[in-house]
């Protein structure tokens, strides 16, 4: 039979079907009662062969709950994602499902549809069906012991490669448009006094971020370099495997505020579309909650410490922090919370060894695929342990913005590529320090339809202004360009710029 003319539902093959079962029933009924045990299993084995040969074709069922305590089979789900655009094509009658955590409906076919597929010139079909549901009852709620599945039949020579190759493909497939659709979340920690069966130790907002490498404002060649780093270390399981190391990458991003080191989060987790955990660890008591944090933490994510100098013990901030709430306490003995949350300072015990080894642990215990990134803007106040190679690969330094950040905050809020005031804003721009976020707010309109012009002049006067108060703070000295840097030169041979 020739796989792509026929189909297992023809006519011809339904009736050698229905007549051989009919056959085989009939002889094992009479037989049941008037022979003996080994003829019957004689019958029923030549039976089998017979339907076998008159309907020489597999099936294997993927139903949508894998066991009494009804999970989610994951094969389902990628099935369905994977059937969606085929079904769409090609189905007369379709479904929509708003699945959890998708960004847009799924449409798969109706029940009992049927669509074929075609996969190294093997052809196969796939129908959604469901089992009736056992009790009858009239309920408001659907009924639970209804159960869906796929059905996916083809002829029994490609068993092999339907197995080996075609079935690995539909998941690969069907997972990375679930991975597509899939609203990506950002998550926070909780403190560890609300952890329990019903609080978990992450909670989760969607993370709707619109930053892009696009919109972000920085020196082009600088992007491409992050942007090429990012793709590298995304396509790179097989290279992390062969070298031994897990697959994971640390980044610290570094300089004043409001230069784009948050903004510069959004545009990688958007580009890699991976979920974020914002990592509060003044929030944490103790190695051990770190740990039970980060092994709480998937794959595909980026996990993010803003401000790591103010974070850890380590620039003894924390302590100092500790000792002024105390003061507070005691010097205000009404305020209850002022009391509650020094003592709670006071319990913080976690410690810079601690998150190292949590850092290192993390890597080795979990699985692949995995981005942390510091932010500081004092990379001076960080102990060079936490910074080393090995555990943050990349520093990338955010500074003031430069004439080429300028024109794509043009392009981003002005739509311009180009003005006659470019030439004045760029020569100011190379005389004073201003960071990307005070440009972009000078490039605001104040009220609607505020034309192009008086909003470059507006930022021209800011960066006059700017530049009066940098002359003015320090009339005898020769302007030295600012920058947040102070890292020292065995550090600056990894910094990106
Ligand atoms: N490089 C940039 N490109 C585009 N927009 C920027 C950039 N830098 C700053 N902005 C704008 O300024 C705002 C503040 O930037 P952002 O929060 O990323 O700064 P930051 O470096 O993280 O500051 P902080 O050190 O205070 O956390 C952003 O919402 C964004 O609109
Ligand atoms: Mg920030």
């Amino acid at each position: 039979m020739d796989d792509l003319a026929s189909n297992p539902g023809s006519t011809m093959a339904t009736f050698a079907v229905v007549y051989s079962t009919a056959t085989m029933v009939f002889f094992y009924t009479m037989a049941r009662e008037h022979f003996p045990r080994y003829l019957l299993d004689c019958i029923e084995k030549y039976g089998r062969k017979l339907v076998n040969f008159a309907f020489p074709y597999s099936q294997i069922t993927f139903p949508e709950f894998t066991d009494e305590y009804m999970r989610r089979n994951e094969a389902f789900t990628a099935i369905q994602n994977y059937l969606s655009e085929k079904s769409t094509a090609s189905a007369n009658r379709l479904k929509a499902d708003a699945l959890r955590d998708s960004r847009s409906l799924v449409l798969s076919m109706d029940y009992n549809e049927e669509i074929a597929d075609v996969f190294d010139g093997i052809k196969v079909w796939w129908t959604s069906n469901r089992n009736p549901p056992r009790s009858m009852q009239f309920s408001v709620y659907p009924a639970v012991d209804e159960k869906r599945y796929y059905k996916l039949e083809f002829h029994n020579r490609h068993k092999k490669h339907i197995i080996e190759s075609y079935l690995p493909k539909v998941m690969e497939d069907g997972k990375a448009i679930g991975r597509d659709n899939r609203l990506r979340k950002l998550y926070s920690n909780n403190p560890s006094k609300y952890w329990n069966g019903f609080n978990p130790k992450w909670s989760h907002v969607a993370f709707e971020h619109p930053a892009s490498f696009d919109t972000l404002a920085m020196d082009a060649k600088r992007k491409e370099e992050i942007v090429n780093d990012l793709n590298t270390f995304k396509e790179g399981r097989e290279y992390y495997e062969r070298i031994g190391k897990p697959w994971k990458r640390g980044y610290l991003l570094y300089g004043p505020p409001g230069t784009g080191k948050s903004t510069m989060i959004a545009a990688m987790a958007n580009h890699l579309q991976y979920d974020v955990y914002d990592l509060d660890l003044t929030a944490i008591k103790d190695n051990t909650e770190l740990r039970r944090l980060l092994i709480d933490t998937s794959s595909k994510s980026i996990l993010v410490v803003e401000d790591i100098d103010c974070s850890l013990d380590i620039t003894g901030e924390r302590e100092s922090k500790k000792r002024k709430i105390k003061e507070d306490a005691d010097m205000d003995p009404i305020s209850k919370e002022v009391k509650k949350e020094a003592e709670e300072m006071t319990d913080c015990k976690i410690t810079l060894s601690g998150v190292l080894n949590c850092i290192d642990g993390l890597w080795s215990s979990c699985g692949g695929e995995r981005i942390i990134v510091f932010t500081t803007n004092y990379p001076e106040k960080l102990d060079p342990a936490l910074i080393r190679r090995g555990r943050m690969d990349k520093h990338i330094e955010m500074s003031y913005c430069c004439f080429e950040a300028f024109k794509v905050l043009a392009n981003n809020y002005l739509k311009i590529d180009s003005h006659f005031l470019f030439e004045a804003i760029g020569e100011l721009l190379g005389k004073t320090n201003m960071t990307p976020a005070d440009v972009a707010e000078n490039l605001i309109p104040m009220y609607k339809d505020e034309n192009v012009e008086t909003r470059l002049n507006r930022l021209i006067g800011a960066l006059n202004a700017a530049k009066e108060e940098e002359g003015a703070s320090r009339p005898n000295q020769k302007r030295k360009r600012k920058r947040s840097n102070p890292i020292n030169k065995r550090e600056k041979r990894n910094i990106v710029s």
